[in-house]
Formats: structure tokens, sequence, C-alpha cells
């Protein structure tokens, strides 16, 4: 922030000046007065009196006029500065690493850029300008005062003893008691989020008292804690009301007494009256703004927090070491995050840059405060430009295994790597999102410079014909209140589409093709058939149908890797995944409609991760 008004070094000096003369106008206007009390009391002619009104009059217009005028161009410097910060943090915010999102919720890094950056920008369009104002008044009316009578301003200084108490007090406790406001405020929408988002699943399992009496404890929490900092605010305000009380007090009995013996003017005690009982409102300002000031601190080191947290720019980190950044600004289960290097976009034929082989060395890897480990030991290699299927029953870690090779996550132990150093890992989730805009829109997300014949043919390519009917097309509106709705088959086709588009080399697909709509299975398994072609792909398949299509199967139980090999191979083996599919295609058998989830406990797409 500071460098950043360092960056308007010109403005700001002629903003002070300006203030500065502003200020030091406007406390003319108290010796003119005892002038003027002085003159009456000594019965002098009406001109000079008329004079020194008129001055009055001159001293209050031009200095109000000034200070206005200082306190406009101080706002519009602080807030140049902030839309730079506003900037900054957004910009971070979407490069935070996607595990760091999850980890601390979406809520609270949305509470971060708005109601922090809101605190922030209050303070410094409303505060740092009075306090600006404020700092300047006081310097130069005790300089005042003690030019006028050294000795009144000596008996002012009775009050600061009890300003100092008040401050000290004050400081001591609301930096804590702030900060825990905005804490409990955070996790308070975090609850209403979680809850909006995961409302099919509340209903489901008939949640709701439970989840409604966890916002009612976290709302309890936030407003208690609301009830200190008025509490600590009021107490604040009676100790300024008390030291203002006791300093005019000694003042004007100082005054009264220096009269008694002739030392000063009944003028000079007027005046000294009058400048200390100006020194009342810059003080209170002053001692008042801390409580915007601790706000804003507070808010501006969450701010920082996250311009810290986000990996610096320059050129596109390894996901592996230090996570896949978003592309996508808003929500946290973005579905593809990963940038796409830039000759990958601009090239775009597939395989442009040679798909790398990912090597998985000694894997183990532990969710924060589970027991269990959901990966152990994992050795894996995957050669360049082959598909691997990863099978299991649901809670085996399959997921967990491809989002590390995704690089979303570090492995707890051992190392994941895919080439040296080349491009990006780009990651299909369970959570497929359509944003609200154009179909051209949705699919720029992979690739923002592809023009509208590129778009057409990606569609094409991955048989989505049904996004391209009369009716439909690049420009039709998806998503929102006004856009068309999709089903869920067509949004994940969309974001097949968009792997096209986008050119990975690595790409990482957990349950891409849940079928419904124009979407049929059979649309999207060629669709992942052709997107996987050239690529180094990692498959979570669900349905084993999935997993014979693909070069290699991986099975996994309990974390670990307990068969490997051909989809012929394992047959052959008569082991685990050979009863699997004897299992599956018995059960196909009996059914019309393809395949149960290889996830035989339960198959549920609505855990979340
Ligand atoms: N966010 C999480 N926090 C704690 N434990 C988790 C989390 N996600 C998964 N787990 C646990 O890690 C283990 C592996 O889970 P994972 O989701 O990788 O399995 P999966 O094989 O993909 O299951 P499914 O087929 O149901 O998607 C399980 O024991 C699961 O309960």
């Amino acid at each position: 922030m500071v460098q950043r008004l360092g960056l308007h070094r010109k403005r700001l000096t002629l903003t002070l000046l300006v203030l500065l003369a502003g200020t030091a106008i406007t406390l003319t206007t108290p010796p003119l007065l005892g002038a003027i009390v002085d003159a009456v009391a000594g019965q002098a002619g009406r001109g000079r009196i008329t004079a020194l009104g008129a001055g009055l009059v001159a001293a209050t217009l031009v200095g109000a006029g000034l200070t206005y005028l200082g306190g406009r161009m101080l706002v519009g410097l602080v807030q140049d500065t902030l839309a730079g910060l506003r900037e900054d943090v957004f910009d971070a915010a979407v490069r935070l690493p996607a595990d760091t999102l999850e980890s601390s919720g979406s809520s609270d890094v949305v509470s971060r850029v708005t109601g922090d950056v809101e605190a922030v920008s209050e303070a410094a369009s409303g505060a740092l300008p009075q306090i600006t104002g404020a700092a300047l008044t006081i310097v130069l009316t005790v300089a005042g005062l003690a030019v006028l009578d050294p000795r009144l301003a000596l008996a002012g200084l009775v009050c600061v003893p009890f300003q100092w108490h008040a401050t000290r007090r004050f400081l001591a406790r609301s930096h804590e008691v702030y900060g825990d406001i905005r804490r409990l405020e955070s996790t308070r929408g975090q609850t209403v989020i979680e809850a909006v988002r995961g409302a099919e699943t509340i209903r489901a399992y008939r949640t709701q008292g439970t989840h409604l009496a966890e916002l009612a404890g976290r709302s309890e929490k936030a407003i208690a804690r609301q009830r200190d900092g008025v509490r600590l605010r009021n107490r604040f305000y009676g100790w300024l009301n008390a030291a203002e009380f006791v300093g005019l007090a000694a003042v004007l009995a100082t005054g009264y007494v220096l009269l008694g013996r002739d030392a000063i003017t009944l003028g000079t005690a007027t005046a000294a009256a009058l400048y200390f009982h100006r020194l009342f409102d810059p003080v209170g300002v002053l001692l008042t703004s801390l409580d915007d000031i601790q706000r804003a601190t507070v808010g501006l080191a969450r701010l920082v927090g996250v311009t810290d947290l986000a990996p610096p720019h320059g050129p596109a980190p390894d996901p592996v070491r230090d996570h896949a950044p978003l592309t996508a600004p808003a929500p946290v289960s973005v579905p593809d995050p990963a940038p796409v290097p830039r000759e990958a976009a601009a090239g775009r034929t597939p395989g442009h840059v040679p798909p790398p082989d990912i090597a998985v060395t000694g894997v183990s890897y532990t969710y924060p405060g589970a027991t269990r480990q959901a990966l152990r030991d994992i050795d894996l290699t995957i050669p360049g430009g082959t598909t691997v299927a990863l099978v299991g029953a649901s809670g085996s870690g399959k997921s967990t295994l491809a989002r590390l090779v995704a690089g979303v996550g570090r492995p707890d132990r051992g190392r994941i790597t895919a080439g040296a150093g080349t491009g990006s890992r780009y990651l299909v989730t369970q959570e497929v999102h359509l944003f609200g805009g154009t179909l051209a829109d949705n699919l720029r997300l992979a690739r923002p410079d592809a023009t509208d014949t590129e778009l057409t043919a990606a569609l094409k390519e991955t048989g989505a014909h049904w996004a391209l009917e009369p009716g439909r097309g690049l420009g039709a509106v998806l998503g929102g209140p006004d856009g068309t709705p999709l089903d869920d088959g067509s949004v994940q086709h969309l974001a097949l589409t968009r792997v096209l588009l986008a050119d990975p080399p690595v790409l990482v697909l957990d349950e891409p093709t849940a079928e419904s709509g124009p979407a049929t299975g059979a649309v999207l398994g060629e669709a992942l058939a052709r997107v996987t072609r050239d690529r180094t792909s990692v498959i979570v398949a669900h349905r084993l149908e999935q997993a014979r299509d693909c070069d290699h199967i991986v099975l996994l139980r309990d974390g670990q890797v307990t068969e490997q090999g051909t989809h012929t191979a394992l047959l052959a083996a008569a082991g685990e995944y050979a009863s699997l599919w004897r299992a599956y295609t018995n059960e196909t058998d009996h059914r019309t409609a393809p395949g149960p989830s290889t996830g035989a406990v339960t198959p549920g797409t609505d855990k979340e991760h």
C-alpha cells in the first residue's frame, strides 16, 4: 500500500500542502476572535472590529475551502491506490494453489477479497483524510496555544494521561476482538455456502436440523464477539469524554487565575479556550479512528495473506511441485484447472508437446485430520502417450491418486514426476461446472484465443453435434438464470471438448462420463477416446467398460496397488480384477442400461473432496 502510494509522490506532496494551508488558515480564527473580544473590551473603534470580523469570515471560508479540496485530493489518491491493491489481491486469489483454497474454504477467500477490501477501503477513504486533517490540526493548534501562552498550553496537557490510558487499553484488546469477529463471520459464511452447495445431500440424508443448529451456533458466537467489540468501544469513548472535560476545566481555571493577576488579556484567555475546544474534534477523530485503523489492519493483514499465499508470477510452475493454480476466477471446485503452456495452446496439434512419462515413486498420502492413510507406498510408471485406468472399490484411493497426479496436493512421502518439468496437467473432476455465459465463453475458458472455427471444429471432433443444432450454437447462452439448462452428460461433454482445446500433454479424468441427455454413454466414450489420444492420461474408471478400453489397468485396494496389467492379462491372471469383471458382466447382462460403479460399496457421486 505504502509502495503504491509512493508511485504518486508529487500528487501526495501537493495534497499535503493544500491540507496544511487549509488547516493553518482555519487556525487563525481563535486569535481573531480573541482580538475581537479585546477590541470590544477595550472599546476600540467600530472600523477595527469590522475589519477583524471580515478577516474572521475570510479565514473561515478560505480555510474550509482548502480543507475540503485537500480532502477530495486525498480520497482520489487513496482510491487510485486501493484500486491497484484490489487488482493485486484478485490476481493473487485466482493464482492460489487449489488445495490451499480447498483447505481454507472459498468463503474465507471471498470474505477476504470483499469484506476485508471493503474494511480497508472504508478506512482509507473515510478515516485517512480525517486522520491526516486531524493530525495537522492538532500539531498546529498546540503550537498556536504555546505561542499564545505556554502556561495555558501546559494546563491543557492534564488530559493526556486519561487519553493515554484509554488508548492503551483499547489497543491491547481490539486487535484480537476484531480479528475474532472477522474469523467468526467467515466461518459462519462458510457454513452457509457449504449448506447451499450440499443442499441435495443434506435433504437426502435429512440432516437439515444438524446444519441449522451448526449455523445458529456459529452465528451466536459471532454475535457474542461483536457485543464484546461494542462494549470495548463504549468504554473507550467514555474515557475520551472524561479527558476532554478535565482538560478544558484546567485551561479555563488557569485562564481565570492568570486573568486575575493581569498576566493575560481576556482575548488571550478566550482564544486559548477556543483553541483547546478546537482540539476536541481532531483528538477524538484521531483516537476513534484507531477503531477503523484496527479493523483495517486486520483486513489488510488478511489481504496481504492472500497475496503472500499465491505463487509468484513468472514461468508456469511445475504443478506437481507448486500445485496447479486455477485458471477460472470463481468456484473452488473448478473442474479443469491447470493452465495451458503457450506453445501447446498456440500450436494445438495434438502431440505438439510430446506426452511425458509419469512416474509415481513410493507415494503415501493421508488427508489432514484423517487417521488412515488414503494411499500407501504407491509405485507406478505410466509410459508417455498411454492411458491408464484406476479401478477399485469406493474409498480405495482412486480419486486421491488421480488428484495427486494432477498436481492438486502433494504426497506426504514419495514423488510424482511427469516429464522433465514439461507443461501442465489438466484435471477434469466429478464436479464439472457450467459457467454463466455463451457456449463459446464456456469453451474459451480452456483457450481464450480460440477462433469460432476452432471451437466448432473441437465440438465436432468430440461428437458434440447437439451443441451446434439449430436453436443452439456458439452464441447460445448457457447457465445462469436466463441460460438454457444443460444436463450433466452435456456439461461433461463440453468439459471433454475443453480438454481438446487446451491440448495438455497430461490429462487426469475423474468420473468423466456420467451419461444423460444427448450425450449418451457411447457418445461420451468416443469423445473420451478422442481426447486421450496423443496424451498421457489417467482415468478414474467407475465403469469397468472404460477400463477395458485403456492400455493399462491399475487396481487399488485400501490405498495400495494390488494388481496391474492389461485387461487381457488381468483376466488371465484370474485374480481380483477378473472376479470384478465377471460380476460386472453378469450384472450388465441382467440390465438394459450399462454398468454399475466399480465402487461396489457406495457409488455416490456427491462425495466432497
Ligand atoms: N477430503 C477428505 N478428507 C478425509 N478423508 C478423505 C477425503 N477424501 C477421501 N478421503 C478418504 O480417503 C480414502 C480414499 O478416498 P478416495 O476418494 O480417493 O477413494 P475412491 O476410490 O476415489 O472412492 P470413490 O470411488 O467413492 O470416488 C477413503 O478412505 C476416503 O474416506
